[in-house]
């Protein structure tokens, strides 16, 4: 009886040995057929095809990488640990134009809103790095400059003198505006930067964007959608016919609508630069090579970028939501390289990849740094208008933003005014990276810029670079000199 009542639970394979199964078990057993040879064949291969997927992922990233490379596929190459490479890699080394060996620009990853990372810039000293959004990739370091050192850059910059920064249009511009001889045409085309025969409403944005200053109210974005009945039911499109089917009036007056009729772009702000290379103050050296140990990016590409701009904002001051960096487009020219590549382009834009903007002393209330559509899912020009208000406007609806910093002495915010190109050069424009400062209520706010130039046409910044960085010894002296000794740390909390 109890020998039966064994069998009746035992698995018996062709293989192994019978099994004495508890007794609870032995219903479930009979009744399933998981331990069959097929299941357990079919598991197997599973098993097999997943190990080598994980292999061949594991593969993918590594050669990807390269891994004498800098940077991950798109990335960093000091995430999680010890940095591969002491120094950063220098863009241009061969005069070959032909052939330029492409670099891999780092770039960091985000990991997450709030991750905190560990870098060395300095001796005897670890920062933090916080991440504060992924769209755009934005970082806090605090403790980026001393309290000394803040001191003394501001003090360099009461020294220059600063001037007011451009806030309205020039005089004489609206007259010269009102008498331009534009036929339909020859406004259509100057608009139509792809030369695709259709107006799209990026285009006019676009143009919109690319102008020192140029700012827009939601009031006249408005008109101008409306006027030109590119709406979403039209495709956002308009014909040349369609185009010369508006009033007159419109058309003569559209280019004022777009040049001179805007508000101010910033209030009570003025600035100055201060050179940053050899024979600059010892300690505005210091804080480039800083910028380009905290960045990663190649020493020359840091060095050959503007020079550090120091701006002041008195009470009520502001600066409207704008990009740093213009948009990616075959008609567009960067500034810095334009002379270099000697290309006739319609519109020259600043190509800044990244902004550096250190707060020079702290502010009680109000001056925030607005990032008004940080992290948003999508991102939309029309949806920054919302109730006849404009998230642009940051004397408006600066807390309606979804991200707001407050100036606090020696912090930095770094961020990236581009994507990648997925190759690793610098891709399109990134519009999430649109931001502002808001109404400082007292007191004085003082920032600075470190804006790193690079354009993201790989052969016009190498011929640039070639025309305009001074030779390097082969000991790879130079610009990259860096007095600094530190060691190598980068570290994920
Ligand atoms: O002052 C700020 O907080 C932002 C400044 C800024 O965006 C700029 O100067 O381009
Ligand atoms: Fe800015």
């Amino acid at each position: 009886m109890m020998e039966s009542q064994e069998l009746s639970g035992t698995y018996v394979s062709p293989t192994l040995p019978p099994l004495t199964v508890p007794r609870q078990d032995r219903v479930l057993l009979h009744k399933s057929n998981v331990c069959s040879r097929t299941y357990f064949v079919v598991v197997m291969v599973f098993f097999h095809v997943y190990i080598i997927n994980v292999i061949a992922l594991l593969l993918y990233v590594y050669y990807n990488n390269g891994p004498g490379e800098i940077g991950t596929s798109d990335g960093n190459p000091l995430i999680n640990g010890e940095s591969s490479s002491h120094q950063p890699p220098e863009l241009y080394k061969s005069p070959d134009l032909g052939s330029p060996a492409k670099i891999h620009l780092p770039r960091f990853e985000g990991i997450r809103v709030g991750h905190i990372q560990k870098i060395a810039l300095m001796p005897n000293k670890v920062h933090t790095m916080q991440t504060l959004s992924l769209k755009p990739l934005l970082f806090e370091i605090p403790d980026f400059l001393s309290e000394e050192e803040c001191r003394v850059v501001v003090q360099l910059a009461q020294l220059k003198g600063l001037t007011e920064s451009l806030t309205t249009v020039p005089e004489g511009r609206e007259e010269e505006l009102e008498q331009l001889d534009l036929t339909p045409e020859d406004i259509f085309n100057l608009l139509d930067l792809n030369q695709d025969g259709q107006l799209q409403l990026q285009e006019i944005l676009t143009h919109s964007h690319t102008q020192d200053g140029m700012w827009l109210t939601p009031e006249r974005l408005q008109e101008i959608f409306a006027g030109l009945k590119a709406n979403p039911g039209h495709n956002g499109l308009l014909s040349l016919e369609e185009f010369r089917g508006l009033s007159t009036q419109d058309l003569r007056s559209f280019p004022v609508q777009l040049g001179a009729k805007r508000p101010q772009l910033v209030q009570n702000r003025r600035h100055t630069w201060l050179y940053q290379g050899e024979g600059a103050h010892r300690l505005l050296q210091a804080l480039r090579n800083r910028v380009t140990r905290l960045t990663q990016l190649p020493p020359s590409l840091v060095d050959l970028s503007e020079p550090l701009q120091v701006v002041r904002y008195n009470q009520g001051g502001h600066q409207h939501a704008h990009h740093d960096s213009g948009p990616v487009q075959p008609e567009t020219v960067c500034s810095h390289t334009r002379l270099a590549v000697n290309v006739s382009a319609r519109y020259e834009t600043p190509c800044r990849y990244i902004t550096v903007l250190f707060y020079l002393n702290s502010v009680e209330s109000g001056g925030e740094t607005t990032f008004p559509v940080a992290d948003n899912r999508t991102y939309e020009e029309k949806a920054l208008i919302q109730n006849g208000v404009s998230l642009l406007d940051t004397q408006k609806s600066c807390d309606q933003g979804n991200l707001r910093v407050k100036p606090k002495q020696g912090s930095a915010i770094f961020w990236y005014n581009h994507l990648s190109d997925g190759k690793g050069w610098v891709g399109e424009l990134d519009e999430y990276s649109l931001h502002g400062d808001c109404v400082l209520a007292h007191g004085t706010k003082w920032v600075a810029n470190n804006w790193i130039n690079i354009d993201p046409d790989y052969q016009r910044q190498a011929r640039y670079q070639e025309l305009v960085a001074p030779r390097q010894d082969d000991d790879g002296g130079g610009t990259e000199a860096n007095p600094e000794e530190y060691r190598d740390l980068h570290q994920d909390l």
